[in-house]
This record gives structure tokens, C-alpha cells and sequence, in this order.
């Protein structure tokens, strides 16, 4: 079984591609949604967060604005939230894994894949990426969103150009849907075919797409 990572910098289509995958019938691990699921109404991790973060859940579960102010500047707090989210990802992930160990292949969808070290546990990593403008564009247009936001968001996410460099596999999100659903379609049945180091050097020879860096 292949587990193979999915990620790329914001407004890149990587939610997108996982639904792609999802159409094709490979099963497909959303971090974000776990994480959300956790902090959310009665979830697992309000007690813990609780405590260390006093005031930031109620109710609702976590407050992400309050959260967010309180860990985003300050290294050592985001540490030690991580260290109260990210073991439980990790079980809920290692559950989904021997739920599905049968399959050939299983995605694992986390945004912040580079930024936390995922990239070590997974089998290869494929990364989404449109030119910067293209992103820029798509993500101003959602509401809510500033360029300033932008900026900060940016700020904490390895650059693109690292990513793709440092990824097995590029889609590239800034042409139409229909030839990324073509490009994610050729990578699922030249994985399931042949396995990871064969595609690595069909991607080499462009019949992956894998833009240069
Ligand atoms: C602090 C929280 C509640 C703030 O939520 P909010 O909805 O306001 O922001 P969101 O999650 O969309 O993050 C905004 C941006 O901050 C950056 N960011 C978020 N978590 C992290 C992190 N652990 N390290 C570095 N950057 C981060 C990302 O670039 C992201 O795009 C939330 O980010 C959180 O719980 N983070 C810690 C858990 C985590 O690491 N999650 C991501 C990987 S599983
Ligand atoms: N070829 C394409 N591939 C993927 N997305 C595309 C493409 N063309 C246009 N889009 C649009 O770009 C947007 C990408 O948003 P999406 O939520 O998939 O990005 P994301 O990387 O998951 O963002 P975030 O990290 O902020 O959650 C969607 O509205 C999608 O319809």
C-alpha cells in the first residue's frame, strides 16, 4: 500500500485534488477536518486545550480566533498546542491507514505537510501548485480575506518554490480543472501500477507533470 502525502501553500486547489481523488475511489485522510473535528463542540481535545490555553473554549469547542492569538507569534505556545493536537491526528490517521490497509493506495491531505515533518511518514509527497498571481487571485476572492491575511498566512507556510522542489510529484492547479483531473488520474494509475520509484522517474520525463521548480 502506498500512502502518498497531499499538500501545497493556500488557495492552491489542494482540497480540490483531494476531492478528485476521492471521485477516483482512493480513500483520503483530511488532517484539517480531524483537527477541526477534535476542537470542535464536545471534542476530544477541549479539556487539554483548556488547560493550557485558559478561556479559548466554550460551547462551541475552541475559540480560533482566541487560540489563534494566543499561539500564532509565540513559538513555545504553538509547541505545546501541537503537542496536544498533533499525537491525536496521528491516531485518528493510523486508524484510518488499518481501516483501509487493503487498498492500494490511500491519501493523506494535510496542508501544513513540510511545516510539521509529515513528509517523513508518507511514501512520496504530491504537491499542488498554480503561479503565485493565480493564487493570490483565487484567494483574495474568498470573503473574509485580506491581503494583509494573505500576507500573515504566507508568512507561515514554507514558500511554493521549496515545496515543489522538495515534493515527488507537482499537479499543476493553474490551468482548468479538466487537465488537473487528468494529471491527478495519470499519477493514481501509474502509482497503483507501478509503485512510487518507477512513477518518480516517469515524473522525471514529464509524463507526470512536474513543473520545474
Ligand atoms: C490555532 C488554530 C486554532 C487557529 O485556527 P484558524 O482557523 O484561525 O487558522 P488556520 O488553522 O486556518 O491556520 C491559519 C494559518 O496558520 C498557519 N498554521 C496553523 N497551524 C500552524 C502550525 N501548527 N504551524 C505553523 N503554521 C500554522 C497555516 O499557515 C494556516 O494556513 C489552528 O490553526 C490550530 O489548532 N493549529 C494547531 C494545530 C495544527 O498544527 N494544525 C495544522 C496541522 S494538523
Ligand atoms: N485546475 C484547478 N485545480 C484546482 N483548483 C482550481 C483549478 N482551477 C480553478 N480552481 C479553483 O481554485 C480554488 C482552489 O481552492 P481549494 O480550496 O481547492 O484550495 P486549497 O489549496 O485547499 O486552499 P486552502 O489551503 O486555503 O484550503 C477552488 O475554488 C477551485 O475551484
Amino acid at each position: 500500500m502506498i500512502l502518498l502525502g497531499l499538500t501545497g501553500s493556500i488557495g492552491m486547489g489542494k482540497t480540490t485534488v483531494a476531492t478528485m481523488f476521492r471521485r477516483m475511489g482512493v480513500p483520503v485522510f483530511d488532517a484539517d477536518a480531524t483537527v477541526r473535528s477534535l476542537q470542535g463542540p464536545g471534542g476530544a481535545l477541549l479539556p487539554a486545550i483548556e488547560a493550557a490555553f485558559p478561556g479559548t473554549t466554550g460551547p462551541d469547542g475552541v475559540d480560533r480566533a482566541a487560540l489563534g492569538a494566543r499561539v500564532f507569534g509565540d513559538r513555545a505556545a504553538l509547541r505545546r498546542l501541537e503537542a496536544i493536537v498533533h499525537p491525536a491526528v496521528d491516531r485518528a490517521r493510523r486508524g484510518f491507514v488499518r481501516r483501509h490497509r487493503a487498498r492500494p493506495l490511500l491519501v493523506d491531505d494535510v496542508p501544513l505537510l513540510f511545516e510539521t515533518g509529515g513528509d517523513r511518514r508518507v511514501d512520496a509527497v504530491l504537491v499542488v501548485s498554480a503561479p503565485a498571481w493565480r493564487q493570490r487571485r483565487r484567494v483574495l476572492a474568498r470573503p473574509g480575506m485580506s491581503a494583509l491575511r494573505l500576507r500573515q498566512v504566507l508568512a507561515r507556510q514554507i514558500p511554493d518554490p521549496i515545496k515543489r522542489r522538495r515534493a515527488d510529484f507537482v499537479v499543476d492547479s493553474g490551468a482548468d480543472l479538466a487537465t488537473t483531473r487528468a494529471a491527478v488520474r495519470r499519477l493514481v494509475a501509474c502509482l497503483t501500477a507501478h509503485g512510487v520509484r518507477y512513477c518518480r522517474t516517469c515524473a522525471k520525463s514529464s509524463s507526470i507533470p512536474k513543473p520545474p521548480a
